[in-house]
């Protein structure tokens, strides 16, 4: 892992991206093999989906289509360890989105005059379920439970074709779907179940939704840029990212386990460590050496900790070590400092937030009750992690009564003359004739 020492420099955002440049995570030029696929799968349906499973994921599909009886089997055989944490799991999950559904309001800005607020769920959602270098089962729950939480009505899931088991969806992850009450899911991955979430195909009965969700590589992250406008999208939640800041009070151990926690995911997973401590910084780097030996995906592991997205920065204190944070806009913020709080307060930009020694990244993955689909990319800056609330939308509802309106009568026909729009306020008057 390289070391960057910024104890005499705050860089801005643009000096930072070359620092520690992102992930070679180039979504525009996958898109134009995204989009190849997209097409593909509008005009061909079924057929392409098949062929793309059998180019991509190397194998072809006996069917696209999940019977339900495939689900139901596959609940049944779950190991009774695994389901009873993807309980815990959906328990917690549900838990916490619910807290996320917004009240709604009325607000009467005269007598008579009142605009309602109110929450409505998206219909039809399609729900993607990464399955190429590893099989996400937790990321099941974590798209369906605050689907269902919002009252979405229909919920259609995608997750790519597994060699090992003949082009059948990974029996974990139909078990989770199982365990929900999803019935309608489909062997396909990358771009192309993403076109056919946005299009339908009619030959497999999928009709399109209308919002798509979920994590995914490159090709899925750039398919979802491409459906934007057919479909609504989450924010973008590509190859995982931990940045920790911690203090000569963190236990090196600790810090490089859930460096490597997250650098397992991908080659392409960052693991930035911002200290305010040199000693701290030492045994962090010789605990990762000993630690990536041993774990399991060694050669993934050491390519993310080695690759230009990873790093330790050292930093003359805890303020700069939030404004690197800030800058950077992780995914997973860990602090592990004597008092997390005081540098909580400093935080603005991360998709989710872990505090303290006891709240590790893998907890929020599987188990906390947070949601794990998060943005990544520096997305932080802007948008946030899945949650009941990305399923749903505002709408304004207006209820004026007759003398409500005719007290803003005057006052709206001279807007609409400003904007020479005199059919606006006409249609007003003509509800008071003289
Ligand atoms: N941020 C989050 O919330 C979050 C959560 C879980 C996983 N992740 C990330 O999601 C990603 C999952 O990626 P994955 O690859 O394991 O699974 P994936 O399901 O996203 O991608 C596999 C699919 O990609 C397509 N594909 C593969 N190679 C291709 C090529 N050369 N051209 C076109 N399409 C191709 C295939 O259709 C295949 O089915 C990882 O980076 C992981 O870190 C992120
Ligand atoms: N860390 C991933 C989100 O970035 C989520 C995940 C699923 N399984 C294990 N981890
Ligand atoms: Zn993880």
């Amino acid at each position: 892992m390289q070391t960057i020492d910024l104890r005499d420099l705050q860089p801005n955002r643009a000096e930072l991206a070359r620092l520690i440049p992102r992930a070679k995570t180039d979504v525009s030029a996958a898109s134009v093999v995204s989009a190849q696929l997209i097409a593909d799968v509008r005009a061909e349906g079924e057929a392409a989906l098949l062929a793309q499973a059998e180019r991509l994921d190397g194998v072809r599909p006996t069917h696209i289509r999940v019977h339900s009886d495939e689900i139901a089997r596959a609940m049944a055989k779950l190991d009774p360890t695994v389901r009873a944490a993807l309980e815990e799991s959906i328990v917690r999950v549900r838990e916490a989105s619910k807290a996320q559904i917004p009240a709604g309001s009325v607000t009467t800005l005269a007598p008579g005059a009142e605009v309602i607020q109110r929450w409505q769920p998206i219909r039809r959602v399609g729900l993607y379920v990464p399955g190429g270098k590893a099989v996400y089962p937790s990321s099941v729950v974590m798209n369906v439970v605050p689907a269902q939480v919002a009252g979405v009505a229909s919920i259609a899931l995608a997750s790519p074709a597994q060699k090992q088991f003949d082009g059948a969806v990974h029996p974990t992850i139909l078990g989770a779907a199982g365990l929900l009450g999803i019935d309608e899911v489909y062997a396909m991955g990358g771009a192309g179940a993403i076109g056919a979430f946005a299009y339908g195909v009619p030959a497999l009965s999928l009709d399109p939704v209308q919002l798509i969700t979920g994590p995914g590589n490159v090709y899925v992250a750039a398919a979802k840029r491409l459906v934007l406008g057919v479909t609504g999208i989450d924010s973008e939640a590509g190859p995982t990212e931990i940045l920790v800041i911690a203090d000569e009070t963190a236990d090196p151990l600790l810090v490089a386990a859930d460096l490597i926690s997250q650098a397992e995911h991908d080659e392409l997973a960052a693991a930035v460590l911002v200290t305010t401590s040199e000693e701290l910084a030492d045994a962090v780097l010789a605990a990762v050496e000993r630690l990536a030996l041993t774990t399991h995906h060694a050669a993934r592991v050491r390519e993310a900790l080695d690759g230009q997205q990873s790093a330790v920065v050292l930093v003359s204190d805890l303020a700069a070590a939030a404004a690197f944070s800030n800058a950077y806009g992780p995914e997973h913020l860990e602090i592990q400092t004597d008092q997390p709080g005081v540098v909580l307060d400093l935080i603005e930009n991360a998709g989710a937030i872990f505090l303290g020694a006891h709240s590790p990244v893998s907890l929020g993955d599987y188990m906390a009750g947070s949601n794990h689909v998060l943005p990544t990319g520096g997305q932080s800056l802007f948008s946030s992690g899945l949650g009941a609330y990305t399923f749903l939308r505002p709408q304004q509802v207006v209820r004026y009564t007759r003398d409500a309106l005719e007290a803003v009568e005057e006052r709206l026909v001279a807007l609409a003359r400003a904007e020479d729009l005199p059919g606006h306020g006409d249609a007003v008057s003509a509800r008071f004739p003289a």
